[in-house]
Order: C-alpha cells, then structure tokens, then sequence
C-alpha cells in the first residue's frame, strides 16, 4: 500500500528536511512505496489529498491541526483512503487523543458543521475567539511564538463580546449569551486544554460543553480550572452527550473549527460515525518524528 505525505512547511516549528529524511528512511527499511508533496499556500493540502487516485493508500498530512482537517476534508467519503497524521504543528490536539487509542488502523467518527468536516472539536464563544485570534497576533512580530495564545487570551479577554445563541439538542434548548461552547469528539484543544477528558473517538457522540454568560470577573477561575483540567465538576459548566445539534445566532459568529475559521448565523451539527480510517502505527509516527 502506498504511503503519500503533505508537508505544510510552515506549520510549528520542527525542522522539515529532518522530517522528510526520517520519512524516507522509515519507508526504505519497511518496502513501502511512498511520495512527499510541499504545499505552497493555505487549502492546497485539501485539493491535494483528493486528486491523489481513489486506491487504498494511506494520506499523511505533516503538520498541525489545521493541516490535518485540510487533508481530512480531501478524503471524507473515500473507501480506499486512509488517513495518518505526523503531528508537526504547534498544538497537535487531535494527535494528544489518538495516542492514546490502540495502535493499528481504525475508524472513527467525524463531526460534520453545515458542510465541513472536522475530526478534533469546533467552538464559539471566548475559546473560539482566543484561538481565531492567535491568527491577529501572529502578524505582531514582537511576540514570541510560544506567548502567541497567552497574548491572545488576555487580548480576547479584554475585548470578548458575549452573543446571543439558540442550541438545541435532543430534548434541550439553550437560549442565552454565551461564554464557551464546545462540541468535542477529540479531548484537547487550545494547545492541550483537556476540555473532553471522556469524549471517545468512535462512540458515535459528541461531548458537549456549554458555560453561559457570566461576569468577566467568573470567567477567570473557570478559565483557571479548565487550565488545570479540574473543571469538570463546576457548576457553571453545563455537560450533554448527543449526536446532533442546531446552533442559530442573532447576528454572523465564527466557530473555531481545528483551528479553522467558520462564520454564519446558523450551524448544523452532526457526527457521521466511523466515517474515516486513520492510522495510528505509533512507531511509525514515533521514527519519523525522531531527532
Ligand atoms: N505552504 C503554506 N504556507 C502558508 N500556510 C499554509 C501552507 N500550507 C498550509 N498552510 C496553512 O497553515 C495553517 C496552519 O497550519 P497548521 O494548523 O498545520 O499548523 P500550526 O498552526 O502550526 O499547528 P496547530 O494547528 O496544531 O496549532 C493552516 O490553516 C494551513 O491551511
């Protein structure tokens, strides 16, 4: 089976000529047929994913999150396609909850938001602007790359307008300002808060977060636990399991979608369970990430 790896080389900070000789070295030594595509600019990696031929082969995509739901997005509804994920990006949170699924090929399910995939979590409200912000102070040269979603959560924080949403789910409706919505089939996101610590990649659900709105002064010790990961048992954070999810908003709101941006006023949410094959060799994925 052929092996096709799309390097975003500007994803993270890993050094890619280390990544594509590991690459090479780990397909020489086990026979496998491979080829190495650059992208050049953001959504090439989704064209390329789907123009490779419809046989069985496995797609790496090289890089972050958002590469990985580019990639993703090329394939979705291919029999023959499997997915794989060399995680060289900054955050890497769709990899934190695969690594810790049996090793081997699997299906799992995938989130559908109107008609984009995503493989990780999509969000609105004050985490959803934190990481669609990280994107503002990127262009600010004087930040380092590491302070990047600190500056920006303390930039959010300051600026965040609370919206108006109408969710429904099931029986449920939510009608209120909200403060964080987050609708997880991976566990972390942020770049390693562990919003969905029960959330399961093939259960066929979603993991549902809501908190409503609250003074800014509240904000700051649920934002503290969710940091630490002790957030489960707070009062103000709302939990629900379900599989599908309308989300109307009184004016256009941006979900952050793996770390893609996506506006509208009304959203469609549903989980297409085991909807794709992703590959999760962990010494495979381990060599090449080797120094
Ligand atoms: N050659 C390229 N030049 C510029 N941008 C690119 C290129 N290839 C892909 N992109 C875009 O770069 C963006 C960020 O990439 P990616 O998410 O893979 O890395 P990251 O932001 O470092 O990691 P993470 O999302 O895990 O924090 C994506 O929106 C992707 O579409």
């Amino acid at each position: 089976m052929k092996y096709y790896f799309i390097i975003n080389p500007k994803s993270g900070k890993i050094d890619k000529s280390r990544i594509e000789k590991n690459i090479r070295e780990a397909c020489i030594v086990r026979e496998i047929p491979y080829e190495i595509i650059y992208t050049s600019r953001k959504g090439e990696a989704k064209k390329m994913a789907s123009q490779i031929p419809d046989e069985e082969c496995v797609i790496f995509s090289v890089g972050g999150d958002g590469s990985l739901n580019e990639v993703l997005n090329g394939i979705v509804g291919s029999k023959n396609k499997i997915l794989g994920n060399i995680p060289t990006g900054s955050g890497n949170d769709f990899d934190k909850t695969l690594r810790n699924f049996e090793s081997g090929i699997h299906y799992i399910d995938l989130g559908k938001i109107n008609s984009h995939y995503f493989i990780n979590l999509a969000c609105v409200g004050l985490d959803a602007d934190v990481a669609n912000n990280v994107s503002v102070i990127r262009n600010k040269k004087w930040v380092p790359v590491s302070q990047r979603y600190n500056v920006s959560l303390v930039y959010t924080y300051f600026k965040y307008k609370f919206k108006k949403l109408t969710i429904s789910m099931g029986e449920t409706t939510v009608s209120n300002y909200c403060t964080i919505f987050a609708v997880c089939n991976g566990q972390y996101y942020g770049g390693g808060f562990r919003i969905a610590p029960h959330a399961i990649l093939d259960d066929g659900m979603f993991d549902i977060y809501v908190v409503e709105k609250m003074s800014k002064i509240k904000i700051l010790p649920v934002l503290l636990k969710l940091i630490r990961g002790k957030h489960e048992n707070d009062k103000a954070i709302k939990k629900y399991k379900d599989s599908k999810i309308t989300v109307d908003c009184e004016e256009p709101y941006t979900f952050n979608v793996d770390g893609e941006m996506l506006t509208s006023k009304h959203f469609e949410l549903e989980i297409d369970k085991r909807a794709v094959q992703v590959f999760n060799d962990r010494l495979f994925i381990n060599e090449i990430l080797e120094k």
